[in-house]
Parts: C-alpha cells; sequence; structure tokens
C-alpha cells in the first residue's frame, strides 16, 4: 500500500512545519528525502512512525507495528552482544521460537560481513560494522516501512559506498517501502528510486526526480 499524506499540519510552538501538506509515496520503493537544515525532514520520520502526533490531517497506509528505523547512530545495546542485539527484535515471542530466529540472524550477519562477530560487544566494533548491524536490525524486523535519518553520515566515503551497495543488495532480495533522509545529494541519488526536494518551512515539495 502506497503511504497518502493528506492535509498535513504540525507545529511547534510558532514554528510551522508542515501546513496543509500533501504527498503520496510509493509502496517497495526507495524515496530519498533532501532538505534543507531545520526544514522539518526528521519530523515528518516522526509523523510517519507516530513518534509524534499531526495537529490535523491523516497519514495512511502504515501500520504502526510494522516500522523500523535506522537512525544517524546505530543505538546498540551496549552490554548485549551483537547476536543478542539482534535477537531483540524477536522479543515477545516464545524461546523455541526465537531460537529459529538465530537461523536468520545468522544468514544476516553474514549478508553484512559479520558473521565471525557475532559474539562481540559493539563497543569492539568499527562505527562501520556497528552501523552494518543496525541495518541488519532493520530487516531481521519483519517492518513493511523503514525509516532512516542520515544512516551514513558519519561514514567515510569508501565505507559508505560499500554500505550502500550492500543496502541495496539486501532491499533487492527483500523489498520494503523506505523513506531515507540525507543531507547528501550523491547519496540520495545512488540509493532512491525518487528525490523528493524539501523547501525550508512549512515544507513544500520544490522537485520531484525519478532516479530509476
Ligand atoms: N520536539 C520538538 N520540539 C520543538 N521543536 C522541534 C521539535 N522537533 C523538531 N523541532 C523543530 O522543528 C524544525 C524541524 O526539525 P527537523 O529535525 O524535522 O528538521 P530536519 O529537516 O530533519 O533538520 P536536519 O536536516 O538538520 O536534521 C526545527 O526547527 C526544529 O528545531
Amino acid at each position: 500500500m502506497s503511504i497518502v499524506i493528506k492535509n498535513l499540519k504540525k507545529s511547534y510552538g510558532d514554528q510551522i512545519i508542515f501546513d496543509d501538506f500533501n504527498l503520496v509515496l510509493q509502496e517497495k520503493k526507495i524515496t530519498g528525502i533532501l532538505g534543507p537544515s531545520g526544514a522539518g525532514k526528521t519530523t515528518l520520520l516522526n509523523l510517519c512512525c507516530g513518534l509524534e502526533k499531526p495537529d490535523s490531517g491523516t497519514i495512511e497506509g502504515i501500520n504502526p507495528t510494522s516500522i523500523s528505523y535506522i537512525f544517524q547512530e546505530p543505538r546498540l545495546l551496549p552490554w548485549r552482544t551483537i547476536r543478542e542485539n539482534l535477537r531483540f527484535v524477536f522479543k515477545g515471542q516464545s524461546i523455541k521460537k526465537s531460537g529459529f530466529h538465530d537461523k536468520e540472524i545468522d544468514e544476516m550477519l553474514r549478508m553484512v560481513g559479520l558473521d565471525t562477530v557475532g559474539d562481540y560487544y559493539p563497543q569492539e566494533l568499527s562505527g562501520g560494522m556497528r552501523q552494518r548491524v543496525a541495518i541488519a536490525r532493520a530487516f531481521l524486523y519483519p517492518s513493511e516501512l523503514l525509516l532512516m535519518d542520515e544512516p551514513f553520515s558519519s561514514l567515510d566515503l569508501t565505507l559508505k559506498n560499500k554500505l550502500m551497495g550492500d543496502f541495496l543488495k539486501i532491499w533487492e532480495q527483500d523489498k520494503r517501502t523506505v523513506i531515507f533522509v540525507s543531507h547528501n545529494q550523491e547519496e540520495i541519488k545512488q540509493l532512491s528510486h525518487e528525490v523528493l526536494t524539501f523547501s525550508d518551512k512549512p515544507v513544500r515539495v520544490l522537485k520531484k526526480e525519478t532516479i530509476y
């Protein structure tokens, strides 16, 4: 199902971020969002996942229990190993079932090139490796919608290119609707099917480009 944003209004105090904002986001495609700092890109992601509530208007087509979020920093639990961090995705399921998921976890660790470090703790990994874990975690969770807020911005260029390539490989095998926010035009164009350029607040879509 596409995501349909209708007549969205959101303000913080006297700052109007969205004012009668309308947008349709394509299902199982990667939509990139570019825009000035402070425009409201993260606010849009937060509205999509329910961390923020709109003042009025609607966002349709999102199942609130079926969302993964990849942030700029990986947000792993430091007192848990990498494998335990990934097992958390399945928490609430029975032991037997979560044991069953170990196969999926091992397969995903292999896909992101981390099969030898499953028993390490996050602080024993480099920043790039930790961000790989965050990507693995996002795909392990059976989400329909994946929200990404500058997930590659802290990485050097070589690592970023490698990680974006790995991301696309995993996405090709397991297509989800992705909203990808970044300041970096090249990185956005490398990953996205469609790129939206936001104005400063109140947000308008200045440009819509189909990349592939
Ligand atoms: N919880 C909040 N309370 C008050 N103001 C907020 C809150 N969240 C965001 N804002 C304000 O809303 C505006 C939009 O913020 P947002 O983080 O969505 O921008 P952004 O486009 O993601 O910026 P950046 O690219 O710098 O991350 C900013 O002016 C910010 O200060």
